[in-house]
């Protein structure tokens, strides 16, 4: 491990504290076109929410070119340049509620250079931890990936979409700039290739603005919620392929016995983001 090029980094760890306000599970209600007036003190917080709190606290002076706290502070301060929100493992032990102070601790686990068809890739694993009350309410393990510049990413062709198993749900999704603007300013997230179309296809290789990967998991969670109210247990996503807000995407969910198999299809039909939800 000692000649691990970020060997320092390993175990790094951040604490976060947020009073999870119902001002933000509300204002999430409304980007989700969800009725925001049942979020009071004391309510659940629903599963993947959390991401709208904890939010990064770097000064606008530290922010880097792509709009990302400048690394080399808690991420380690890795050369590729294009960061992307990979995956993530998440299980949910008990609610956070809303209005009760809550702490996130992060710790990086790993850090791992690979080889990929659009080139060096470093992953960064960061361990979440957050609690209320002492009480771990959730654990996660997200995956974030830096790759180096690379071909300009080519926009998937629309057509038509493959036929749905019997029994899923699904929802199309038109990722219109409104909803990646207010995903970003929820989550206090100024990475510049989901809102500024110049800097994302220009600067970045993008065909159009990139949708969040964390925005495409709540949406395909929240269309689990929408069809069950069987607790959900565990989350787990992985991105394979970009979205882009050029053309509407389709989510579809599978339900089992004790999960739900889902993806996020491109606009060719492609599987651009796999996931699964476990059920209690
Ligand atoms: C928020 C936020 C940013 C965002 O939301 S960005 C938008 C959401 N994220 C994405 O759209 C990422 C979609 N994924 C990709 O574009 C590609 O998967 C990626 C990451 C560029 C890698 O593609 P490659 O074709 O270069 O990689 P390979 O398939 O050849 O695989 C090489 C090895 O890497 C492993 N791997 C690939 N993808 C993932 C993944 N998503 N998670 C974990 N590991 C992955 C793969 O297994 C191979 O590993 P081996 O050990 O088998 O070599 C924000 O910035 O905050």
């Amino acid at each position: 491990m000692e000649d691990h090029p970020f060997a320092s980094w390993l175990g790094r760890t951040e604490t976060v504290e947020d009073e999870l306000g119902a001002t933000q599970a509300r204002a999430a209600a409304a980007m989700l076109d969800l009725p925001s007036n049942s979020f009071e003190p004391g309510t659940p917080l629903p599963p993947l929410w959390q991401w709208f709190y904890f939010l990064p606290q770097a000064p606008q002076a530290h922010l880097s070119i792509d709009g990302h706290p400048q690394r080399g502070g808690f991420m380690p301060p890795i050369e590729l340049p294009r960061r992307m929100f990979a995956g993530s493992r998440l299980r949910f032990l008990q609610p956070l509620r809303i209005g009760q102070p809550a702490r996130r601790e992060g710790r990086i686990r790993a850090i791992n250079q690979k080889s990929g068809r659009s080139g060096k890739l470093v992953f960064v694993t960061v361990d979440y931890t957050y609690l209320q009350n002492e009480q771990c309410c959730i654990e996660e393990q997200q995956e974030i990936v830096y790759r180096e510049p690379g071909a300009p990413v080519p926009a998937p062709t629309p057509s038509e979409l493959p036929a749905v198993p019997e029994g899923a749900w699904t929802r199309m999704i038109t990722p219109e700039t409104p909803l990646l603007f207010r995903f970003s300013a929820l989550t206090f997230n100024a990475h510049r290739i989901h809102y500024d179309r110049p800097y994302a296809m220009e600067a970045e290789g993008y065909p159009g603005l990139v949708v969040h990967g964390p925005l495409t998991a709540v949406l395909l969670l929240e269309l689990v919620r929408q069809h069950t109210t069987r607790p959900i247990t565990s989350f787990n996503f992985r991105g394979q392929a970009p979205l882009f807000d050029l053309a509407p995407f389709r989510l579809v969910a599978l339900p089992g016995d004790t999960e739900v198999a889902l993806e996020a299809q491109a606009p060719d039909g492609s599987v651009a983001l796999r996931a699964s939800a476990g059920l209690g």
